[in-house]
């Protein structure tokens, strides 16, 4: 069976990413893309539907791991009786290739090592044709080609590749699987030492620019390199998490494939990266944004895919029985097709702390901008399914009017400063009247706080943005009020948050769900704004004391089970561990720009 969430590591190569657990097994990779069909399923099935290990034979899990430096180069060690081994598993970036290298590495003694590699295209169902030459393990089947290259000799047994090697204090023993079109020849052969030395320049260089320099930096610099992990390197999308269908609930059916676009997270994500000095990404971003929305903005999108595909059609994959048998496991997302108002705010605002921070200002962009103001302006007023993507009735949720505010906010900003031409008393007046009617019908003055939707009685964690966003100053007696009815009643017994609270019907969804870590660190953020920065370092501290041992978060927290739940890692659990820690130091950061 597959280890838990947390078991596992992330290696990519800025096209994909896969997953490996620590006993030296990979049960998670999607080739050549995120969202690409898997080769290794085994997380969400049986090991009969693709993975590959390398350990010592007859070992369990590593006795140590770590990330070699600030790389997503991955180093897993045993000590075992007969000596000391280690595995270096990575991907290397940019080099027109999609290589997957594993190193073996003796470190003392004699230590024999055992390579499984199970190849099952197509999401854990495709058996590949397998064709065995000197040195080389050639693996068909369809559209997908792989080559394993290795040192080590393999052979077949019962529909898998095989190997067996024993390593000595320093010697190297290293397998290189490379994916390329069923159509083409495979690519050469490439030294799998002079790729570790490349991928790990890759990561050092990118790493030793970053420009954060206050608390917390390790785990703000491991999220990061976790979020520039989740871009797309040839068309500067960002996707929201590399696995599909990592539950919500052990056992449960909150299953979803993130390894899409959403115009919110990926807006949320560039702030936390241009403020760290990544400007490059920001550029590809906007750019991919432009070719991604373009056309009729009444055609947005609220996610497409890493090459701006629109069509995502959610289904399920029936032979697969789920991580943990929670079911089912769904390729393809519906939730594209909804409507979800917050993204008008979230594109307007990314953009615009984007030109502040050095991206320049381009006429184009901005005409977009100004299509999807007059669009917004027609529909701010409709009720929608809002930024949790609820699959029952559309509502006013008060987080989306919100961001339509900000949506018109920006929009004055941006033409007040000088930087863009605009009728700035058009986008006043929409400004205003937002704000009014946000004032009016969602906030309940018997109870002090913000409201879930309008006429609602219900809380929702996503009502603590609106100190972030500047909507109201952070000392308002309302915006106080909220916190702390947010804190109180849609709190677990450890201080994390629920987003809102799943017993009551609004989200058209069966069953609970884990406590959401993005809205535990949005509580950081306004706790700390709001005057209670103790409490706030404190929550802080110990969500980072539930990041596991390589410093990633899945999207929720099972409290009772003190595990990690959901798609993992997530881009919306680390984008606020960077913002809050900017927060916290002295340094300008996302939060406090906004604010
Ligand atoms: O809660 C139901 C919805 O859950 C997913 O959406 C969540 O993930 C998104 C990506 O991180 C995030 O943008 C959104 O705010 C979250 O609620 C799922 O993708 C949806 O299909 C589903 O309806």
């Amino acid at each position: 069976m597959t280890g838990r969430i947390e078991d596992h590591g992330l290696i990519g190569d800025l096209h994909t990413a896969a997953l490996v657990d620590r006993d030296g097994t990979i049960d998670w990779l999607c080739l050549p893309r995120f969202d690409s069909a898997a080769c290794f399923a085994a997380l969400l099935g049986e090991p009969r539907n693709g993975f590959w290990q390398i350990a010592p034979t007859g070992a369990g899990r590593a006795t140590r791991r770590r990330y070699r430096r600030d790389t997503l180069i991955l180093e897993q060690e045993w000590d075992t009786p007969d000596g000391s081994v280690r595995l270096i598993d990575f991907m290397p970036p940019s080099n027109g290739f999609h290589d997957l290298v594993r190193i073996v590495e003796g470190l003392s003694g004699r230590v024999t090592l055992h390579s499984e590699l199970r190849l099952r295209f197509d999401y854990g169902r495709s058996v590949p044709w397998v064709h065995r030459t000197r040195g080389t393990v050639a693996g068909i089947a369809g559209p997908d080609a792989v080559t394993l290259r290795s040192d080590a000799p393999t052979y077949g047994r019962f529909l898998a590749t095989h190997a067996d090697t024993t390593v000595e204090a320093g010697q190297r023993v290293s397998f290189v699987l490379s994916w390329h079109p069923s159509h083409m020849p495979p690519p050469e052969p490439t030294d799998p030492l002079d790729e570790l030395e490349q991928t790990e320049k890759f990561w050092t260089d990118w790493s030793s620019s970053c420009t954060y320099d206050g608390p917390y930096r390790e785990a703000v610099m491991r999220s990061l390199l976790t979020l520039k992990a989740l871009t797309y390197q040839p068309t500067g999308g960002i996707v929201a998490a590399p696995t599909t269908s990592l539950p919500e609930t052990l056992g449960g059916v909150r299953n979803w494939d993130y390894r899409y676009c959403w115009l919110r997270d990926s807006a949320f994500t560039l702030d936390a990266l241009i403020r760290s000095g990544y400007t490059e990404e920001a550029r590809a971003w906007r750019d991919w944004l432009l070719r991604a929305i373009g056309g009729n903005p009444g055609d947005l999108q609220i996610m497409y895919g890493v090459a701006g595909e629109r069509r995502l059609p959610e289904h399920e994959l029936g032979w697969l029985s789920g991580y943990e048998d929670s079911l089912p496991v769904r390729i393809g997302n519906a939730a594209a097709e909804q409507l979800q108002v917050d993204v008008y705010g979230e594109i307007m605002d990314t953009l615009a702390r984007g030109r502040a921070h050095g991206l320049p200002f381009e006429s184009d962009a901005w005409s977009v901008q100004e299509h999807l103001l007059r669009h917004l302006e027609q529909r701010w007023q409709e009720p929608d399914e809002g930024l949790w993507e609820v699959r029952g009735p559309r509502r006013h949720f008060v987080h989306s009017k919100v961001m339509a505010w900000v949506a018109a906010d920006r929009a004055v900003q941006t033409i007040q400063q000088g930087i863009a031409p605009g009728d700035v008393d058009r986008w006043r007046a929409l400004r205003a009247s937002i704000h009014a009617d946000v004032l009016k019908h969602g906030y309940d003055p018997v109870r002090n706080t913000f409201t879930q939707y309008y006429g609602s009685s219900t809380l929702d964690a996503s009502l603590l943005q609106i100190p972030l966003v500047g909507f109201l100053p952070p000392d308002d007696p309302r915006i106080v009020g909220t916190v702390d009815a947010v804190a109180k009643e849609l709190s677990t017994d450890t201080g994390l948050i629920m987003r809102y609270d799943p017993r009551v019907e609004v989200d058209g969804l069966p069953g609970i769900e884990g406590a959401f870590l993005a809205c535990t660190f949005w509580l950081v953020e306004a706790l700390y704004l709001t005057g209670r920065q103790e409490r706030a370092r404190e929550l802080y501290e110990y969500l980072l004391s539930l990041r596991n041992d390589l410093g990633l978060l899945a999207e929720e927290y099972d409290v009772t089970n003190q595990r990690m739940v959901g798609n993992f890692p997530q881009a919306f659990s680390h984008i606020p561990l960077v913002t809050a820690a900017y927060l916290m130091s002295d340094m300008p950061g996302p939060a406090t720009g906004r604010a």
